[in-house]
Order: C-alpha cells, then structure tokens, then sequence
C-alpha cells in the first residue's frame, strides 16, 4: 500500500484516524509507525529545506509531506493541517512548538477535538524541560539505570530501547489512544505530556514496587534478575553461541538442573545467594561442553525456561518465529517485525511499501487536507513546501 488514505483499510482499528507527526529522531517515529500499522492515516511532517536522505527508519506506512515550519506561510499550514487532524505529534523540545505560534493554545482554541501530543525526554515543565537529552540521560533521570549492568561494572545502558521506545513511543501511542477514547466521551482533545523520564519510571513500577520483597536489596549485578542469579542468565555455548536461562520457579528450576546433568540433591539451595558465583561458574562450564543446537535439542519442549540466545537472521528463521508469521519482508526483501499484538477481528496489517521519501506526498496530502491547486502552487513558489516528484505537475 502506498499510502493511508482514511477509507483503503476499513478493516483496520485505526483507520480513519488522521495524524500528523513532526518528524523527529526516534520515539516520534516509532509512536506514529504503530498508529500507521494499526491503519491511521499518518503524515510525517519532514522539514524544508529538506537534508539529502530522512533518518526515519520507521516510516512504515506513512505519507511525508516537506513543509519550512519557520516560515509564517509554512507554520499557518500546519495550523490549516491541524485543524484537519485528530492527533497531532511534537517531537521537539518545549518552548520549541510556541516559538512557531504553534502551541497548543492556538492549534486547539482552532480544532478543540485535537489530541495534542508532546513526546520529549524530560516533559513540559521542571529543571531539564529546555535541555538536550539522549535516551541514556533520560534512563538515568529515572533512576532505573542505576539498576541496570552487572556486578562491579558501571551502569550500562540496553541501546535506546528504554526510554526511547518502551517510555516514549510506545507510552505516548497509548496516551493518544487513551485521549482518542475518552474524546469519544466528551468531544473533547487534550494535551499529552509524554515525558520519557516517567515512562521509564512508570513502566519500571515492578522494580519500585518490588523493593520490599527482597529482590532489590542487594548491589547491582547481585540480585534475582539483574544477572546475579545463576538460573537467570545467559551462558556461552561450545559455538561461541549462547544460551538464555530463566528458571526462576522451583519446579522450572528443577528441570533446568536435570538438563544440565546435575543432580539436585548434591547442590546449594537454589536460592541460597552466597552459592550464587560458584553455582554459575558449575553452569558456565556445563553449557561450555555442548553447542547451541545441542542444548535446544536437550531443552526444547521442556519447562526448564532454556532459550537459544537468537541473532536477528536466526530470529526470523526460528521455527517458532515462522509458526506465527513473527516477521515481515517489505518489497525491498528487508525483514523486520509484523506489529504486535496480534488483535482477532481486526489485526494490524503493515504496509509493505519502502519507507517514504521526504516531501514524496506534499502535493496529495494538502489536496486532501483542503488546500487548492492554487495555494500549493503558491506554497511551493514561496519555498514553504518541497516535493521530491521531479515531475510534479504544478
Ligand atoms: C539515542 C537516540 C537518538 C538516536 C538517533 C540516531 C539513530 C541518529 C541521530 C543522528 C543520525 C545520523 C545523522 O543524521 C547523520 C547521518 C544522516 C544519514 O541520512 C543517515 C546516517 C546518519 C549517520 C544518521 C544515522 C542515525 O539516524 C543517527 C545516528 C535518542 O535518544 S532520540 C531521543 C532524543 N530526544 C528527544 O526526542 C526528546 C525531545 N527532543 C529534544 O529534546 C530535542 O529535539 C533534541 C533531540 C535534543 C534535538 O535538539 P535540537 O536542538 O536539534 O532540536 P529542538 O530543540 O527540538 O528544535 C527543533 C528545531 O528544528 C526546527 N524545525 C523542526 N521542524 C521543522 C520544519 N519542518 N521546518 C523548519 N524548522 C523545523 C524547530 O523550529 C527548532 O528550531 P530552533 O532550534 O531554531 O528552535
């Protein structure tokens, strides 16, 4: 499908729903690419003058249209644009969107139902609210990076999948989703302040809430699932390969203990914590002795909790992954993976066109969103707007 217009996907929950994303680095990409898989009609607002190539990665199913927001013309059509809109997304830092005139207090006193949401690090108001900030500095703030390395190393920070995605793409596309029904309510948009910082924490609730049940209480890298415990950790096979261990339960853990040869009777207390280094190093050189396709065959169809540890090529292949259609080809043979979760009667059906080029759609959208030949003519001899169509026909 090349683009999202609000009646091709009827079938989709999502379809009808008309988004404009401002286009940003990473969480903003991701929030836009879930609403556009579950069938939004979602238009990434790239800038004018546009660089060489976009760095969205996760333009799946969106429409770009190229738009100098610095200009008054260019800023007064986005305000047109919104006015069109249900949901609007920000991705930049605050004070950035009223330095355009383009606030909420404007675009919603203009489209009252629109949901207007702010996806930032360290949210609208407080101390950082101006500051630059990466994922890592926002998993900090949170606190939950001091939770995160192993023993007797320095924090260590997963790539950008914390507050970048888990906190910010994924909580702000529920927060729209959360405001989307409650306006079915009251008719009425609101403002979401999606800061990174208290998605992490938020989606951190079992570590804050979990501090008294003794899981926590002991330094980094020593604890139950923060790769103190030998039965939950990783552990290398004779192939250079690894092997995922997550027998946390007593009857699991049992299980583990048989694969592995070992007999129960002769060992500590599974949760005996001063056995934990030794029992580790006995596991490490057990999963030492035999290669990753050996301990799947051993432990496959078992309750041991023993996964391989998969690259992303094995991913796809698994014949798990392939059991429930995991992963997706686009017509460029690249393979990522199909939207989640999977909903019955309506599921998400993502496009499989390539990522959009910057400016691609500039001349439909604003048709569609009411602009005449006209105007975009003129827009376009202002410089406001950009196609990447050498042959459009203005
Ligand atoms: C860890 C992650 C980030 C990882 C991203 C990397 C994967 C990529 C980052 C750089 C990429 C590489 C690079 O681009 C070079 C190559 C390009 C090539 O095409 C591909 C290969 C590259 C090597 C490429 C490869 C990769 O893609 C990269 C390595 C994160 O943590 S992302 C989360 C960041 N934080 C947030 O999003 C929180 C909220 N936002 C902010 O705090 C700020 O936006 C931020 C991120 C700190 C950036 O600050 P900045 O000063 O740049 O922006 P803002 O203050 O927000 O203001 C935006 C200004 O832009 C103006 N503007 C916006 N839209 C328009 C428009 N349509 N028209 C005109 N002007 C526009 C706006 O008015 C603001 O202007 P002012 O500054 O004058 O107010």
């Amino acid at each position: 499908m090349s683009r999202r217009s609000a009646a091709a996907i009827p079938a989709m929950a999502l379809s009808g729903l008309r988004v404009l994303e401002l286009a940003g680095l990473a969480p903003a990409p991701l929030c836009g690419m879930i609403l556009a898989d579950f069938g939004a009609c979602v238009v990434r607002v790239d800038r004018a003058p546009r660089s060489a190539v976009s760095v969205d990665v996760q333009g799946r199913g969106k429409r770009s249209l190229a738009l100098d927001l610095k200009r008054p013309p260019g800023a007064a059509a986005l305000r047109r644009l919104c006015g069109g809109a249900d949901v609007l997304i920000e991705p930049f830092r605050h004070g950035v969107m009223e330095k355009l005139g383009l606030g909420p207090e404007v675009l919603m006193h203009e489209n009252p139902r629109l949901i207007y949401a702010r996806l930032t690090g360290f949210g609208q108001t407080g101390k950082y609210a101006k500051s630059a900030g990466h994922d890592i500095n926002y998993v900090a703030l949170s606190g939950v990076l001091s939770k995160l390395g192993r023993k007797s190393e320095n924090p260590y920070a997963p790539v950008n999948l914390l507050a970048d995605f888990a906190g910010g793409g994924v909580l702000c596309a529920m927060g729209i989703l959360i405001a989307l029904y409650e306006r079915t309510k009251s008719g009425k948009g609101q403002i979401i302040d999606a800061s990174m910082v208290e998605g992490i924490a938020y989606i951190s609730s079992f570590l804050w809430k979990s501090q008294n049940l003794g899981f926590w209480n002991r330094p980094r890298g020593e604890n139950l699932l923060d790769s103190g415990a030998p039965f939950y950790e990783t552990y290398r096979t004779s192939d250079g390969k690894f092997m995922a261990v997550g027998a946390i339960e007593p009857q699991f853990y049992e299980q583990l203990i048989k694969g592995l040869g070992l007999d129960s009777d002769k060992l500590p207390d599974q949760l005996s914590f001063s056995d934990w280094p030794e029992m580790k190093k006995k596991f490490a050189s057990i999963f030492a002795e035999k290669t990753q396709t050996e301990w799947c065959s051993i432990f496959d169809g078992t309750d041991a909790c023993v996964t391989p540890v998969l690259s992303f090529d094995d991913a796809a292949a698994h014949q798990h992954n392939k059991q429930r259609s995991s992963f997706i080809k686009n017509d460029r043979e690249e393979i990522s993976p199909r939207p989640a979760p999977l909903l019955s009667r309506t599921p998400a059906v993502p496009s499989l066109k390539r990522d959009p080029f910057i400016g691609e759609h500039t001349e439909e959208i604003l048709l569609e969103y009411g602009f005449t030949k006209n105007e975009i003519a003129q827009l376009y001899s202002d410089k406001v707007i950009e196609f990447n169509k050498p042959k459009a026909n203005l």
